[in-house]
């Protein structure tokens, strides 16, 4: 269970799959992208316009069976174009335990795999990343949040005795 919450703006989102962008450029080039849905859908389309790229797949692996259990990863959309991941780059937003970066490389063995945060249990699953995060710290995305009024100090009510 995570303890922290580490909160990424559209900007720091943005800069990230910039800096991303470039470590990729010698790595490259990419025949196309394989955007790991639904988190990867963004930093990829912000990675494929820098680097150019228009071939475009995606895969969907499905990990949670409600809410709590988390059970076998399911890959419930194909990416048929990019065949077993040769000359292909693969983004997500983050791992974090590494399970659907690994049902990913299953599927996709000779792709590169990139993203851009990484926490320690799924980090050796990635070949790059931008941002090392805490195993117990929380990532909250952009498309997560939304900007809510706090009161002045000022006008917060003292505390009882
Ligand atoms: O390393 P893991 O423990 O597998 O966690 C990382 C995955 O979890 C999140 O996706 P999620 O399954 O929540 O679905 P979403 O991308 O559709 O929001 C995130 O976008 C990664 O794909
Ligand atoms: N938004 C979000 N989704 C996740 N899925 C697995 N770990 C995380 C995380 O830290 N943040
Ligand atoms: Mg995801």
């Amino acid at each position: 269970m995570a303890t922290n919450y580490a909160t990424v703006t559209w900007d720091q989102l943005h800069r990230d799959a910039r800096l991303l962008s470039e470590t990729l450029m010698s790595r490259g080039p990419f025949r196309g992208i394989v955007a790991v849905s639904r988190g990867g859908l963004i930093p990829a389309a912000i990675i494929a316009r820098e680097l150019d790229c228009r071939l475009i797949e995606s895969i969907s692996v499905v990990t949670y069976q409600n809410e709590e259990e988390r059970g076998e990863p399911r890959i419930i959309k194909d990416p048929v174009a990019a065949g077993d991941g040769d000359g292909f780059l693969v983004i997500d937003d983050l791992v974090d335990s590494g399970v659907t970066a690994q049902a990913v490389r299953k599927r996709l063995p000779k792709a590169v795999f990139a993203c851009l945060y990484a926490k320690p249990s799924g980090k050796p699953l990635t070949d790059l990343f931008v941002v090392e995060v805490p195993q117990d710290t929380w990532v909250l995305f952009p498309w997560d949040t939304a900007p809510l009024f706090v009161p002045p100090l000022a006008r917060k009510p003292a505390p009882t005795a």
